[in-house]
């Protein structure tokens, strides 16, 4: 009885040193040096109040969308895609855009990107301070029809006239590719039509191109595949990787995406998200675990992962659910 009592306070100042050592290898990332291979960079580009929330049954409030995106500007990330101007018919969380945009407090350096489908769409955020929009394709006929309501080539005509205005504004824009993998209609998409359409985005001058894995179906092996062929068509440089965790792979395709060149990685707080025209499709990959990978690779983000962390908290209990980050819930029990 004395033996297993003391061996059970052994055994809990164990695992009290181990926590404690864990919590400060976590704070420190576990740094090991740089890996060869990888970029030395990475911008981590946010999405969590725009892809993260479009999915939401529920409507958030507009105040705790305004506090989430402040928490995020308070933890150094580069870019925050912050809401969309589509329509609220169609998208009725994004319905308050303009008040989103002009509530939160703008930092400098950081900038607060929106999605764009057209011109009408385009010249509203213009009228709400937008400094970067982005107009979103599909390598996927039906996917493309479902979610925006026009064809692949109807979508780049779109996209053509809201580049002319954003030109003429001074506005940068970013282009998506979504189901550059898989389509939740037809299935696999082969890497030339990804390819395709993300030489015309880049064509209508799009200044980054963001490859989706929409329905998170990609596998490292699928993803070097697509960007061996898009590589060939757009500039590596101008690429970035956009992957949803459905099958948990989304880490793995990042660090498969990283290997080829690409150094620009978007992600969502708390691992929010899915898309309203790809059921089943879950959360974008955790941005905690991202950061917690690219720091334990030694690559730079600029990014501070406590802040990130509280931000991620923050929403998931306003949402009333656990965050689905990984390293979220590890840093709740250190
Ligand atoms: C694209 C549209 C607008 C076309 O919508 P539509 O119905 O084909 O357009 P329309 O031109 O026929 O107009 C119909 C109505 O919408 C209005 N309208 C027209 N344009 C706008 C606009 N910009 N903002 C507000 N209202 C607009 C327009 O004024 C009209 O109003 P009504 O006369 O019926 O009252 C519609 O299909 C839409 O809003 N779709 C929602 C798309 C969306 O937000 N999808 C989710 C994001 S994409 C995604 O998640 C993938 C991504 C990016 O994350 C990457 C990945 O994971 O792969």
């Amino acid at each position: 009885m004395v033996v297993q009592t003391a061996s059970k306070s052994v055994c809990l100042m164990t695992a009290g040193r181990r926590l404690f050592n864990l919590s400060r290898q976590l704070t420190r990332g576990y740094t090991t040096g740089a890996w060869p291979g990888l970029p030395s960079f990475v911008k981590v580009v946010e999405v969590g109040p725009r892809d993260g929330l479009q999915n939401e049954k529920e409507i958030v409030s507009t105040e705790t969308k305004i506090k989430f995106i402040d928490l995020l500007s308070a933890s150094g990330l580069p870019v925050i895609e912050a809401t969309s101007f589509v329509s609220a018919k169609w998208v009725p969380q994004m319905g308050d855009h303009h008040e989103v945009l002009n509530g939160i407090h703008k930092k400098s350096g950081v900038t607060y990107s929106v999605l764009t489908p057209n011109v009408r769409g385009f010249n509203d955020a213009k009228a709400s301070g937008a400094s970067e929009v982005a107009v979103f394709g599909a390598a996927s006929e039906t996917f493309s029809q479902k979610n925006i309501n026009c064809s692949v080539d109807e979508s780049i005509s779109r996209f053509t006239e809201v580049s002319q205005a954003a030109k003429e504004a001074g506005i940068p824009v970013r282009g998506y590719v979504s189901c550059v993998v898989g389509c939740p209609y037809e299935g696999p998409v082969p890497p030339q039509k990804v390819a395709e359409v993300a030489k015309k985005l880049l064509d209508l001058g799009c200044h980054e191109i963001s490859l989706g894995d929409t329905i998170g179906v990609g596998t490292p092996a699928s993803i070097k595949a697509m960007l061996e062929e898009v590589k060939r068509a757009v500039p590596v440089e101008k690429l970035a990787i956009h992957c949803h965790n459905t099958y948990g792979q989304a880490l793995a395709n990042i660090f498969a995406a990283l290997q080829m060149g690409v150094s620009v990685v978007d992600s969502s707080a708390a691992g929010l998200g899915g898309c309203p025209y790809a059921k089943g499709a879950t959360g974008n990959v955790a941005t905690e675990d991202v950061l917690y990978m690219l720091h334990g690779l030694g690559i730079k983000t600029g990014v501070d992962l406590q802040k990130v962390i509280e931000a991620g908290a923050f929403i998931s209990k306003a949402l009333g659910r656990k965050t689905n980050s990984m390293v979220g819930q590890a840093k709740s029990h250190l």
